[in-house]
């Protein structure tokens, strides 16, 4: 008897379609949805009104063209995805989604997202996503990311734009503001992903990525993760003091700030302790979710004074 799947293999020489879940993975949708609400926040947050459909669709916009380069740069990186035990069973090495296919999409959607916020928001938050999805998938991904160990830091930016992005529907600037939001998502960058590469450098070092910890070592890496804290930690604080929000958010801000500078101290003197570099991947997403909840959060109750 023949199966269902026999038909599929002999049409097609495959023996799996891809499901709605596969595709959906190809947006990197956790990382995404980190990305999605700082987005969100930047325009919740920007001067002006914006009709609440608008608002919607300028965040679906910011959501489908961050999904859409996440799918581009796993169709680029499935060579070297293939063979990082953390990224063996994305959809594409794993071999449920062909490279073409997960090429059609992330182009497809990349375009749409485009496109979309141009129609129905402004020109210019379409040219900062249009802008954001270039970096991250020609400049991080295709050039970046292989060549230097500097990658994070320049390619990095992509994942700063979002609020702009955010902040640009409403208002169709770029303001100090929102450049500040940029900024703290810009030195937020390396000691989130330095950490995680103290734990991970062996899959980069075999699939030859430079990464920091691959090319200066261990010591150095967590030397830069203690930098970037210490340059983070007080631009977090900048937005309270230069008026842009209230208490709330400036005293969240400043503990925050603490904890992280804290841990990357431990992780600089713990050497080889992978449960200090641990800890401080966490406390980063940690940290980035709670600055964008204080931010609204002041917002919110700054409203009621
Ligand atoms: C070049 C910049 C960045 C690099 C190289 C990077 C790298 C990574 C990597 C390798 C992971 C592990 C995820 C996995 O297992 O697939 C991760 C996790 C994560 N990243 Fe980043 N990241 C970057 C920027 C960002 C930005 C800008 C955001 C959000 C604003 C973000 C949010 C997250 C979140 C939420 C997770 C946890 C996902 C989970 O729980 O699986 N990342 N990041
Ligand atoms: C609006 C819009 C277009 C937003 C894009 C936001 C953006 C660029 C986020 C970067 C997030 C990220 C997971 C980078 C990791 O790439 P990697 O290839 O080093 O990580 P991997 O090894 O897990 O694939």
């Amino acid at each position: 008897m023949t199966t269902k799947m026999d038909n599929a293999t002999l049409v097609s020489g495959r023996d799996h379609f891809p499901t709605a879940s596969d595709y959906w993975s190809l947006l990197k949708p956790r990382v995404m949805s980190l990305v999605v609400f700082t987005g969100a926040v930047g325009l919740y947050l920007a001067p002006g009104t914006i009709h609440p459909i608008l608002a919607f669709t300028a965040i679906l916009c910011i959501a489908v063209g961050a999904g859409a380069s996440g799918c581009l740069n796993m169709w680029y990186d499935a060579d070297i995805d293939a063979r990082m035990k953390r990224t063996i069973n994305r959809a594409v090495p794993s071999g449920r989604v062909t490279p073409g296919e997960a090429l059609g999409f992330g182009i497809t959607l990349s375009v749409a997202s485009v496109v979309l916020m141009w129609l129905a928001i402004n020109w210019v938050a379409a040219a900062l996503l249009a802008l954001t999805i270039c970096f991250y998938v020609f400049v991080y991904t295709m050039w970046l990311k292989r060549r230097t160990p500097q990658n994070i830091v320049i390619g990095g930016a992509a994942g700063a734009f979002p609020p702009m992005i955010g902040w640009a529907a409403v208002t169709g600037t770029v303001s100090l503001e929102s450049v500040l939001l940029f900024a703290i998502i810009f030195f937020w960058t390396p000691p989130h992903f330095w950490a995680l590469s103290l734990f991970t450098s062996e899959d980069y070092k075999a699939v030859g990525v430079p990464m920091l910890p691959v090319v200066s070592g261990e010591r150095e890496t967590r030397k830069q993760i203690l930098i970037y804290s210490l340059l983070l930690a007080p631009l977090g604080v900048v937005p309270w003091m230069i008026g842009m929000t209230g208490a709330i958010y400036g005293i969240s801000a400043s503990l925050l700030g603490l904890a992280f500078v804290v841990q990357a101290w431990r992780v600089w003197r713990e050497r080889v302790e992978v449960q200090a570099a641990r800890g401080l991947f966490k406390l980063s997403l940690l940290y980035l979710f709670m600055i964008f909840i204080m931010l609204l959060v002041d917002h919110v109750v700054g409203g009621f004074f």
